[in-house]
């Protein structure tokens, strides 16, 4: 007699059960400036590795003999059913991977009922990729502009559009040095454009005279900005003069006091606020203090601070800090279903996925995001009904235990 199968376990791409080989496709699909630019972490890339290995650190203690025949994975978030306790996460020029690009993103989590986050640098409209993810729950990741007023109208657009909150990128007052981009000279290819901002305050990474890296980029020219899609029929003014990639990803100005205040007038009610980049006890004490919704404890993929600590170590010291008072996501280095098993237990509300979105793009354009996500979910399911679980808000810590240096393996 066949063992009992979980349902979702049939449906299987033969050249791509996991998510590790999803990224050996995914390497051979891209070409080399937009694998750097996605795959890479910040100076020698060790936090970026740690936060993958950090998972290893960790056993689960699976329970027994408890009736799994009925597992719910589904998590409420903004109202929201989603199907796991995992969105995508906001990655910058997803049409580097694929055409389909944030369009492809937002249609596949529409289907898996996975929240999707959308960055501010992404190379489709706000508005379009609202328009493609439907009722399913979408968050802008922001980046606050020096200029208010270039933030203030793109926050107006998200709450036309129906975001649910912005999350706020605190760990970028200043961009990580990421040595391939620098020797690779990144660049956005001129029929790609970061769409979401206004013609008077776009970046042109990628201005074939100008620009060696996106730090350097300069503002697109008219004819290339009228591509870019608008749709909202508001007046655009024609670019004035050149502006860096910097100005706009990073601000290092940005305060509590200030900031968050003004953040939370300009969007609430219609939108929460939340801070994307919170790695220590010390910063979710004063995030809570400063009103936010809730925090995402990040490193940013490890492309910001090298050195600094996994996302799963800091978890532990944010949720304690936040005596849950508002929501802790969390993300970095998740590449398995029992990874967000783990990161829950360690008293993570939800967890969010970067690159795999990017590998899953590269694959098969959307339908590689679908593999992705089933891929997560169905390891997500199993996991929790072989350790003896059978709803999300029951992980906890009981199920885990931190095991010795020498049986550390990320493969496990
Ligand atoms: C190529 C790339 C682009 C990213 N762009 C942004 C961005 O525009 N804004 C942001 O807040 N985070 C950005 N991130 C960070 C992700 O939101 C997320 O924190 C990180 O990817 C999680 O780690 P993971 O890739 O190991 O899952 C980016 C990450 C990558 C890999
Ligand atoms: C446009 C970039 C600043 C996007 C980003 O956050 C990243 O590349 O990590």
């Amino acid at each position: 007699m066949a063992m009992k199968k979980m349902e979702g376990q049939g449906d299987h791409d033969l050249n791509c059960l996991t998510i590790d080989e999803l990224e050996k496709h995914a390497y051979n699909m891209m070409d080399k400036q937009t694998r750097d630019y996605y795959n890479e972490g910040a100076d020698s890339g060790s936090t970026l590795r740690e936060n993958i290995e950090a998972f290893g650190k960790y056993r689960i203690r699976p329970r027994v003999l408890r009736d799994v025949s009925n597992v719910d994975t589904s998590k409420d978030i903004f109202g929201h059913k989603n199907s796991i306790p995992m969105g995508v996460a906001p990655t910058a020029m997803q049409r580097l991977a694929h055409s389909d690009g944030e369009l492809g993103t937002a249609r596949a989590c529409k289907k898996a009922k996975v929240a999707m986050g959308l960055s501010s640098f992404a190379t489709t409209t706000l508005e379009d990729v609202a328009e493609a993810n439907g009722d399913n729950p979408h968050v802008l990741q922001l980046y606050l502009f020096e200029s208010r007023e270039h933030s203030h109208k793109l926050i107006q657009r998200a709450k036309k559009a129906g975001y649910k909150a912005v999350f706020l990128t605190v760990d970028t007052p200043f961009l990580g040095r990421r040595n391939l981009e620098i020797r690779n000279q990144f660049k956005l290819p001129p029929h790609f454009k970061i769409a979401n901002f206004a013609e008077d305050e776009e970046p042109a990474m990628g201005d074939e005279q100008t620009s060696n890296s996106p730090n350097q980029a300069r503002q697109r020219k008219p004819k290339e900005a009228s591509k870019a899609g608008y749709h909202d029929g508001e007046k655009r003014v024609l670019p004035t003069g050149p502006i860096t990639f910097h100005s706009h990803a990073s601000n290092p100005t940005l305060c509590w006091e200030k900031d968050i205040e003004w953040l939370k007038q300009e969007c609430c009610p219609e939108m929460e606020v939340w801070v994307k980049g919170i790695a220590t006890g010390e910063d979710a004490i004063l995030a809570v203090h400063h009103g936010v919704s809730g925090i995402v404890v990040s490193n940013h993929g490890g492309r910001q601070l090298n050195g600094a600590l996994a996302t799963l170590d800091a978890l532990p010291e944010v949720v304690e800090a936040v005596q849950g008072k508002i929501p802790v996501h969390v993300d970095g280095g998740i590449r398995h279903g029992t990874d967000i098993f783990k990161a829950l237990a360690l008293g993570a509300d939800f967890c969010w996925v970067g690159r795999p979105a990017l590998w899953g793009l590269a694959y098969k354009g959307q339908a590689g995001v679908e593999l992705m996500l089933r891929l997560l979910s169905d390891e997500f399911k199993l996991c929790m009904g072989l350790a003896g679980v059978t709803r999300v808000q029951d992980i906890s810590k009981e199920y885990l235990v931190k095991v010795s240096i020498s049986m550390r393996d990320r493969k496990v």
